[in-house]
């Protein structure tokens, strides 16, 4: 957990806990709701929409399609967004308008002064961003409210502020730490904040932990991974006013009649990431998780809905079941995209997939030159799954120098720190790799979409993705971990040629521009050539350090890519490519086993290329050839069959293209396509190999709809 001696809360915080969850809130306003029209009083210098449901049905004409209207439903209300610069520049605020400074809302009696003291005097944070401007005042006054705003623009004190106040207003004794510390009690909690990952919700609990500093209101997380027996003793014993958590833990602990965990008096309802945690993965959760809460009938509560991507179906979701004053802000313009314009961002199209891993170190060697004492390379790398994010870092690591390791042009800096998190991980080592990560000045990390989400690592320079992302909003979410606040960033995008149409199909609408400084990226492996000896030195040490990996993380990977690329349509092109990564990339002499049963699942029946019934899976499957014992010796430096990988012997700046004549060289055949495999890659052959019941694993793509479910199954996500 964070600690002050780290840096985070001096407050101290406890996680306890694990899971279940939406329709979200009961029905309170007519429905059918009349069609209502937008009606448009925009502010020229505004491009803030702003709208209300009552404020609907007053609304009469005109103006353009809206949002909503363009779906057929409601209306908004475009309203006038503040314009902190020239007000706050002077010094002078007006009083009647919006709020644009912290030190304001102490001035005007709606929070209380011991609490802006805390934002302004020790967070150091005076003007308000455009979200916190249009949102706070609003959640004063009880109501429910969506936001869309960009990432890393403070929506977590938008909700955090008004929800302590309100809590404060309700109880005004908890604004003195002695009383506020003696009646908070486990049974009584007055909000809950809930997050979709476990690393976000520590790192909300430790902001709330900040804002409610000098208080006595109490915070305590719940997140899964964490033993939920200990955190129930904590949470008796300290009481809890706030609870943090994740869905499963939450619903975990008010379903236990034993747990004593309840909220009969709760204000406030957050969710964070509100797209995320009502889409299909975790929506029964949280309407589980509403159904252990009070009815909105007995006690009034209001919900409180961030983040930085609102799909047209949760803007439906919520309307139908807010309060009837719910309001909609979106400090995204309508059809904009809510990337950050400080944001370049570039793509680099590599020859195929085996070209992926040498660009990426390619690309981190380029930028750590780079990188100056004001100004260290950090980077969070993502993936579309989790075994290649342990195949990456894996490699990464052993470019860093050490005893076996000497440091040349092709290592790391010894400072760099590169870490890798995932959902496969203890959650112990999670929380330990993003606290690292956190602390790093130069850094890689290497991750799953575990960090895609909410996550404020401070002065990520580079946020890097291999393979086009699941959809675009993940792709939002992900640049989004850098240029937060007023800092800036860069985005780059490597991806194979294969995946070049779903590319212009999913992220068309991004201002991403084609780069092509990568030069090992471009590489043909399957060609000889001659080389600048900086991209042959790359790629021999990449193939040197890929070849020490254990041939059965390589199948994995190989597996999970398999599933992670199921929607392309070009099925026979998709093998081909992978098998070129495993033969040029990973030495390996033919491509992993697959089951039958996982080649039907996939749709690859009858597809060419394939190593139908060898699946390592299957301990019955004792054929030679296959498994871990022989494929790891079959990868790496010169084995006659295993390869190498990438250019092992590529020295003197000149690199040679397999032949499984020549048997070495860059890269070495290791037998692909030599009569002993020959057979074995063609369909007919492999329906021989056939009848293998089980379900390969291995699909473990963590996108927001399969594998945070699972790893929410596995680890309380
Ligand atoms: N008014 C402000 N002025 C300057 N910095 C701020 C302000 N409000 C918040 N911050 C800081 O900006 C950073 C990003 O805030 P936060 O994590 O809340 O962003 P976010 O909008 O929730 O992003 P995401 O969409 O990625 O979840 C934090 O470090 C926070 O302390």
């Amino acid at each position: 957990m964070f600690s002050a001696k780290r840096g985070f809360a001096s407050v101290k915080l406890n996680r306890c806990f694990s899971t279940r969850p939406i329709s979200i809130y009961p029905r309170s306003r007519p429905h059918p709701l009349p069609r209502l029209l937008t009606s448009a009083s925009r502010n020229p210098a505004s491009n803030l929409r702003f709208s209300t449901v009552s404020q609907w049905n007053q609304q009469a004409a005109a103006a353009p399609l809206s949002y909503s209207e363009a779906a057929g439903e409601e209306i908004q209300e475009q309203v006038q967004s503040p314009e902190p610069p020239s007000e706050v520049k002077g010094g002078v605020q007006r009083k009647d308008g919006p709020i644009t400074l912290f030190s304001e809302l102490a001035e005007r009696g709606l929070v209380s002064q011991p609490v802006v003291d805390t934002i302004v005097r020790d967070m150091g944070i005076k003007t308000m961003t455009q979200v916190q401007s249009l949102t706070i005042e609003e959640l004063l006054k009880g109501r429910d409210i969506l936001a869309q705003a960009r990432t890393g623009t403070g929506k977590t004190l938008a909700f955090l502020i008004p929800v302590l106040q309100n809590i404060i207003n309700n109880d005004p004794n908890l604004l003195d730490p002695r009383i506020g510390s003696k009646t908070a009690s486990s049974t009584d909690i007055r909000a809950i904040i809930i997050s979709p990952t476990r690393e976000l919700a520590e790192q909300i609990a430790v902001e709330t932990g900040k804002v409610t500093r000098g208080t006595g209101v109490k915070v305590m997380t719940a997140v899964g991974g964490t033993s939920k027996r200990e955190g129930l003793m904590r949470m008796r014993r300290h009481g809890c006013h706030i609870l943090v958590g994740t869905p499963g833990r939450l619903k975990d602990l008010l379903s236990d009649p034993y747990s004593d965990v309840r909220a009969p008096n709760l204000k406030a309802l957050v969710l964070d990431e509100a797209d995320r945690l009502l889409d299909q993965g975790f929506a029964p959760e949280i309407r589980e998780i509403q159904q252990l809460l009070p009815r909105r009938q007995d006690v009034d509560r209001q919900t409180l809905l961030f983040s930085a991507t609102v799909p047209r179906e949760v803007l439906q979701i919520v309307r139908a079941t807010a309060k009837p004053d719910f309001k909609f802000v979106q400090t995204v313009q309508e059809g904009e995209q809510a990337t950050h314009e400080r944001v370049p961002q570039r793509f680099v199209t590599c020859n195929g997939l085996e070209n992926q891993m040498p660009a990426l170190v390619e690309l981190c060697l380029q930028e750590l030159k780079k990188q100056d004492t004001d100004k260290p390379f950090k980077a969070i790398v993502y993936f579309n799954s989790t075994t290649e994010v342990a195949l990456a870092s894996a490699i990464l690591q052993q470019l860093k120098p050490s005893r076996d390791v000497p440091p040349s042009d092709y290592t790391f800096p010894r400072s760099t720190y590169i870490v890798e998190i995932h959902a496969k991980l203890s959650q112990d080592r999670r929380t330990r790799a993003a606290d690292g990560f956190r602390r790093a000045q130069s850094a890689i990390m290497l991750s799953s979409d575990v960090t895609a989400r909410g996550m404020d690592f401070p002065n990520v320079t580079h946020v890097i993705q291999v393979g086009v992302p699941t959809n675009d909003d993940q792709y939002v979410h992900r640049i989004g971990r850098t240029a937060r606040g007023d800092k800036n960033g860069e985005a780059w995008l490597l991806l194979p040629r294969i995946e070049a149409r779903d590319f212009r199909y999913k992220l068309s609408q991004f201002p991403l521009e084609a780069d092509h400084s990568l030069q090992t990226a471009t590489v043909n492996m399957k060609e000889e050539a001659q080389l600048p000896e900086h991209v042959a030195g790359i790629l021999r040490a990449v193939g040197e350090r890929t070849a020490a990996i254990p041939a059965h993380m390589k199948a994995d990977v190989y597996r999970a890519l398999l599933g992670t690329h199921q929607q392309l349509q070009d099925k026979a092109g998709l093998i081909k490519s992978m098998n070129d990564l495993t033969r040029y990339a990973w030495g390996m002499a033919e491509p992993p086993g697959l089951s039958m049963g996982t080649v039907v699942k996939l749709g690859l029946r009858g597809i060419p290329g394939l190593n139908i019934g060898i699946d390592r899976d299957n301990p019955t499957d004792v054929r030679p050839g296959f498994g871990r014992d022989r494929s790891a010796g079959g990868y790496g430096r010169g084995g006659g069959g295993g390869g190498g990988g990438y250019g092992s012997r590529s020295g003197q700046g000149s690199f040679r293209g397999s032949s499984s004549r020549d048997g070495g060289g860059y890269p070495s055949s290791g037998g692909f396509g030599s009569s002993r495999s020959s057979g074995r890659f063609d369909s007919s052959t492999s329906e021989r190999y056939g009848g293998a019941k089980r379900y390969s694993r291995g699909f473990d793509r963590e996108d927001p709809r399969s594998s945070e479910r699972s790893a929410q199954r596995d680890s309380g996500y």
